[in-house]
């Protein structure tokens, strides 16, 4: 690879860096050869810290790092690549008690937080229909709930790190020297995005330590929690800096228009008619035909991509919604009539299968007293924590309802009474003793699988939801961790006798585990989620409008929300942007026919 001159200038500037470049202008890469040149001379005890926001963007930062073969093995390992919870959790653990927190201290997953929360948010309607005063209030007890949490029962949630962390920086100067020492040189990864309790980290690092801070400001597409556009001033105004900007660069596109047109997505004035790289296509408003359209180009890209012969390739599908990433993947797997399925992965919140998980490996221990009981917490749980921070009100409803129908279930049994014969609690005691009578064999993948499909098939419909949002894992494949783990329980005990707390310890394992599989092959995510990332080839796919009589009654899941003129603003715009900028070679855009996407009307 041949630097740019600029490039070059990165890896000769000492002191804190704010390097500044577009899509593909080579920032990653460059500030891995800088790390790289700085850790051959450091000592034994230190390394190159490298912050980034998801585990999902780690990974491609260690595969580039892999990529680089000039650089020595030994050189690699002493290049830490961390996102900022997990740097702030090992920081909490070892220091948190300065600050009041009990030890030990254990995470409260996105998914417990929810449910821990789950009775604060069932006292207000849904916030589209609260007034700012009571989001303000609802906002509040949230968080004083989070901090009795904390301090009372030692269990934090993500969002307390960073303010946490940032106080005890901000009032001992020796920890901050301390972790200089261990981290010289901190690399920002995305500090466009960084929101305020990381900033006020950063800052504190900073007063210690060097920096390099890679930006793009217009990449920001984390406004929503806390990004700030005055974020990159404020670095200039607190350090004394170099800028050294990556102007016009573009190495991950060369050769075609894919930056050209994503930079005038930012405009809204489109220099061309045709750009290199770049398809725009319609479909023809319906469901049927908006999916037929996705698959056909799907193969057609498939097609492209294997015919190049290359070791691997990658296609991105990205989409506006979660929603809508559960829907592509389904669809994949079960295309209409005569069409070949496609093998995809899909990138999927894992809340609500993360909570069903629980509840399958509690189904593997052994009977005990308040076995049924546990049963009904684990699935009351899954019904409070699977909307994750914006939980539906019919899931409440229905966690309310089966705490109900079990309270009088314990009732009659206690008087010797029956149930009543439409008690939801009929179908789940069927269910349940089905699941009792299954002879586990010892294999954990064998018997988890057992469990699920019982479940699956079983009379009891709120169970059968569990068993298929669990399909989502993976993490009983061969050789992974919780599978072994799972063995050796039963070794030890000819029984799965922790099988709930070995489960839960592994997701909060796999949360902080920097190796995550490269992306190839046909991926399925969110925009926001192909931030930092790059495929050979990028379909976006948006929905389409719902029309009675002719009218549009409901156009959910665009890319500007609702296809308003109204409602294009800079955070649309930029993350179209980095979504048209993930592609390679070509980035395919498709949208209705009759309402196409307006950013290009
Ligand atoms: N000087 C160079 N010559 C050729 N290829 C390069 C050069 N610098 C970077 N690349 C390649 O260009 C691609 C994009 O680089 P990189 O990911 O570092 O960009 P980035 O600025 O971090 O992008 P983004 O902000 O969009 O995530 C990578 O595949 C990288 O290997």
């Amino acid at each position: 690879m041949k630097l740019s001159d600029k490039q070059i200038e990165v890896l000769d500037t000492e002191g804190h860096l704010l390097v500044i470049g577009g899509p593909g202008a080579g920032k990653t890469t460059i500030s891995i050869l800088k790390a790289a040149k700085v850790a051959a001379s450091l000592k034994p005890s230190q390394e190159i810290l490298f912050l980034s926001f998801a585990r999902a963007t780690i990974s491609r930062v260690i595969e580039a790092i892999e990529n680089e073969h000039d650089i020595p093995k030994a050189i690699k390992s002493r290049i830490n690549v961390e996102t900022y919870h997990s740097f702030f959790w090992r920081i909490l653990q070892t220091h948190g008690y300065l600050l009041g927190l009990p030890r030990p201290l254990s995470i409260l997953t996105p998914a417990n937080d929810a449910i821990a929360l789950s009775a604060i948010r069932s006292e207000y309607k849904a916030d589209g229909k609260l007034s700012n005063a009571e989001k303000a209030e609802k906002k509040g007890k949230l968080h004083a709930e989070r901090l009795r949490l904390a301090r009372a029962e030692g269990r934090v949630c993500f969002d307390l790190f960073g303010s946490h962390v940032a106080e005890l920086l901000e009032r001992s100067t020796r920890l901050r020297q301390l972790i200089a020492a261990r981290y010289p040189i901190v690399i920002l990864d995305e500090f466009q995005d960084t929101n305020t309790d990381q900033w006020r980290v950063v800052q504190q690092l900073g007063l210690a330590g060097t920096l390099i801070a890679l930006a793009d400001p217009e990449q920001r597409i984390y406004d929503w929690i806390g990004a700030d556009p005055a974020r990159l001033d404020q670095f200039r105004a607190t350090f004394k800096y170099n800028e050294i900007v990556l102007q016009g660069e573009n190495h991950r596109s060369a050769g075609t228009e894919i930056l050209l047109f994503g930079n005038d997505v930012l405009t809204g004035k489109f220099s061309k008619n045709m750009y290199l790289g770049i398809e725009i296509k319609t479909y023809p408003s319906n469901e049927n035909e908006a999916c037929t359209a996705l698959v056909t180009q799907t193969y057609a890209a498939r097609k492209r991509l294997v015919e190049l012969e290359k070791k691997e390739w990658s296609l991105a599908i990205l989409v506006p919604t979660k929603k809508m990433t559960r829907a592509v993947s389904d669809v994949f797997r079960n295309p209409l009539a005569k069409m070949q399925p496609i093998r995809h992965s899909a990138i999927v919140d894992l809340d609500a299968a993360i909570l069903g998980a629980e509840l399958v490996s509690f189904m593997l221990q052994p009977p005990s007293l308040f076995h049924l009981d546990g049963v009904i917490d684990l699935l009351c749980n899954y019904f409070h924590g699977k909307g994750g921070d914006s939980p539906t009100k019919s899931a409440l409803q229905q966690a309310a309802g089966i705490r109900k129908a079990f309270g009088l279930y314990a009732e009659k049994k206690a008087a010797g009474k029956p149930l009543p014969k439409n008690s939801i609690i009929v179908p789940l005691l069927q269910t349940y003793e089905q699941l009792r009578a299954i002879a586990l064999t010892g294999d954990p993948d064998q018997d988890w699988r057992s469990v699920r499909k019982i479940m699956e098939n079983g009379p009891c419909i709120r169970l059968k939801e569990v068993a298929i949002e669990v399909k989502n894992l993976r993490l009983l494949e061969r050789g992974t961790q919780l599978r072994q783990e799972l063995s050796q329980d039963w070794r030890t005990f000819r029984r799965y006798e922790n099988a709930l707390n070995i489960t839960r310890q592994a997701f909060v394992r796999e949360h902080f585990a920097t190796q995550s599989n490269p992306e190839i092959g046909v991926i399925v995510m969110n925009m926001h989620k192909a931030k930092g990332k790059q495929f050979d080839e990028v379909i976006i796919f948006e929905g389409w409008p719902r029309y009675v009589k002719k009218k549009i009654v409901a156009n959910p899941d665009r890319i500007v929300r609702a296809n308003l003129k109204d409602n294009i603003d800079d955070q649309a715009r930029q993350n179209l942007r980095v979504s048209i900028t993930r592609g390679k070679q070509r980035t395919t855009i498709l949208t209705p026919q009759e309402d196409p996407c307006v950013i290009f009307m």
